[in-house]
């Protein structure tokens, strides 16, 4: 049984100059999976991200995440919209306030939110960054003193903290060294399964979206061209644009397509 948990129709966005960012994209996601967006740069998707994440206001069309509708939300409905849905950026480091410690950047979105009293909050906090790999003493460190993988593991795990139904990631390891983004990606993995999160994950990288996504939607000029699960996107791309795009990434990539055109060759 289909269980959409965000759906997308009809969304664009105009800025004041220039084409259409993003130019009628429908879709939907359903509820525990991951869909992947990809596309060259400029293609509009961190724009179709932020309209989902109420952070880019669309120019038409709407976006609904559990039956809320994101754009026309008031009230307790557009708490219960914030609180279900949170995102990791590319460079937490420029979204956590440098002044704070993490365990009070981890207590802010649960204070702002009312949840728990202190005591609780600190063992959730505690729980938390177990579950994210880092020791609970991270709570007294700031952000400065953590490498770039430490503080995706807090932005993972600020996100986690407030239990929400959606994940949305832009970007979240393309700042990191290879090594470190792979211990990232499966973190991101692992969490989302444990907690049934659905989520949404933005890459111009194919092989990240690749190792993250159930289905995969690319993106050209503001639209999506091709959707689909990783599998057909990947060894059996219908469109031309996303045929080129995987010939385009350098050797696995390449080798990877070869045994694709082998294998649908009689
Ligand atoms: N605030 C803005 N004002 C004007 N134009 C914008 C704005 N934000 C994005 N655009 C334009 O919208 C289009 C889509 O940009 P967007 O950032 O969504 O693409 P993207 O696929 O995420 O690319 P990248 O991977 O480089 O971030 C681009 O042409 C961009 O220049």
């Amino acid at each position: 049984m289909s269980d959409t948990v965000i759906q997308v129709t009809g969304l664009g966005k105009s800025f004041t100059r220039g084409a259409k960012a993003v130019d009628g994209v429908t879709l939907a996601v359903e509820r525990g999976e991951t869909l992947g967006i990809v596309g060259e740069s400029g293609s509009g998707k961190s724009t179709l991200l932020r309209m989902i994440l109420r952070l880019i206001r669309p120019s038409e069309g709407s976006v609904t995440v559990e039956g809320r509708d994101v754009w026309n939300a008031h009230g307790a409905d557009l708490k219960a919209v914030r609180r279900g849905m949170q995102a990791i950026f590319q460079d937490p480091a420029s979204s956590f306030n440098p002044r704070q410690s993490i365990g009070a950047i981890l207590a802010a979105p649960l204070q702002v939110h009312g949840i728990g009293d202190e005591r609780s909050r600190a063992a959730l906090i505690g729980a938390t960054l177990e579950r994210v790999g880092l020791a609970a003493s991270t709570v007294s460190r700031f952000p400065h003193q953590l490498s770039g993988g430490q503080r995706q593991r807090i932005a993972i795990a600020r996100a986690v903290i407030m239990k929400p139904a959606v994940v949305l990631a832009d970007e979240p390891t393309s700042a990191l060294d290879v090594s470190v983004q792979a211990q990232v990606l499966q973190l991101f993995r692992e969490t989302k399964r444990e907690l049934g999160l659905t989520s949404v994950f933005v890459s111009h990288n194919l092989a990240v979206i690749r190792e993250v996504s159930d289905r995969v939607a690319v993106m050209r000029l503001g639209r999506v061209v091709e959707i689909g699960s990783a599998d057909e996107i990947f060894t059996a791309p219908k469109s031309e644009y996303t045929r080129a795009l995987i010939d385009a990434v350098p050797d696995p990539f390449r080798r990877f397509r070869a045994t694709a055109d082998q294998r649908t060759t009689p």
